[in-house]
């Protein structure tokens, strides 16, 4: 864990001490766009963009939820990091289901952080969507890439389902910003927390956001309604961590998924939709975090459960 300053690795843990114990996520370096329009500076085209994934990151597997709904796997190819992140950050050791570095064979993720720019100041974080053409990084905010492929890349593919309708923007952005504030990120700031009052500010704020959702989704199918839509594959990849990782490694032990009953049917709903269950890679996500956060779990040992029975009804279809 670390992070690049002016194009140096230095090994570092988040810095919690200068906020009361508490983590703050930084805000991502890379925010560019691909436009289907003439004079962008990034069109859609097959076969230009990389894409650069944690198989164990929720905000990564996003994206690959994406890429696989918007029918984008044969136009932009993945290359797959180690689920270890060790004092050199994200690497490309080999490991099952890690492909190394399909472009440039390099070590290190934070290798293409600098041939982007050698002195960079940044952390060096999944996903990463990748310009092979001009050899530098579109964009490196999860919030962003799952909207590109969206809707930028509907000419080339035929495939124009469209998981951020413009008639229900306002309560998209509304939901996403709970779930994102108290759940996705929730978990971290629980989980991440380097004093009582904080974890306990974290995880109180993080279960009250979940009773929510629960009450929401025991009378309509999907978050904003009858229609899935971007905030529910957002609200996914944490839920289906949840369980296996963040209850007991992050502490955020109030309540499991499987004790809700609206939630845990709503994921395994969205694990059994086409395509998902593929985007789902345990092995990946318990070595990652149980391996990864030394300070958390120090003898690194990754536990055998639970197991969830993801395949089984989840009772949703009546509403
Ligand atoms: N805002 C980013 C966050 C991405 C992120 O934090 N990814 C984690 C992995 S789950 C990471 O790469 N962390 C490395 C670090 O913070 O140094 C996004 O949603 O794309």
């Amino acid at each position: 864990m670390g992070l690049l300053v002016d194009g140096k690795w230095q090994d570092k843990w988040y810095d919690t001490d200068s906020n009361d114990g508490k983590f703050k996520r930084e805000s991502s370096s890379f925010r560019d766009w691909v436009e289907d329009s003439k004079d962008a500076r990034y069109t859609p085209e097959s076969g230009r963009y990389h894409l650069y994934v944690s198989l164990a990151c929720p905000w990564a597997h996003r994206t690959l939820i994406f890429r696989k709904l918007k029918q984008l796997e044969s136009h932009i190819d993945v290359s797959v990091v180690s689920p270890e992140m060790l004092d050199k950050g994200w690497s490309f050791k080999s490991f099952p289901a890690a492909t190394g570095d399909k472009l440039y064979n390099y070590e290190y993720l934070h290798q293409l952080y600098t041939r982007v720019d050698a002195t960079i100041t940044s952390r060096v974080t999944v996903p990463v969507l990748w310009d092979k053409k001009s050899e530098t990084i579109v964009n490196n905010e999860s919030a962003d890439i799952i909207r590109i492929f969206n809707q930028s890349f509907n000419s080339l593919t035929g495939n124009h389902d469209d998981y951020y309708p413009q008639s229900l923007h306002a309560e998209i952005e509304e939901i996403n910003q709970l779930v994102y504030s108290n759940i996705n990120n929730g978990v971290y700031k629980t989980g991440f927390a380097t004093t009582q009052k904080a974890y306990e500010e974290a995880v109180a704020a993080l279960f009250d956001a979940l009773d929510l959702v629960e009450q929401r989704l025991s009378t309509q199918r999907y978050l904003v309604g009858k229609r899935i839509t971007e905030a529910d594959w957002r609200l996914f990849t944490t839920l289906i961590r949840f369980d296996q990782v963040y209850h007991g490694h992050f502490k955020c032990n109030i309540k499991r998924i499987a004790d809700y009953p609206a939630l845990n049917g709503y994921m395994k709903e969205l694990y059994q939709y086409p395509g998902v269950a593929e985007t789902v890679n345990f092995e990946h996500i318990k070595r990652h975090y149980y391996f990864s956060h030394t300070m958390i779990n120090p003898t690194q040992i990754v536990p055998v459960g639970p197991d969830l029975a993801l395949n089984a009804p989840h009772g949703r279809e009546s509403l």
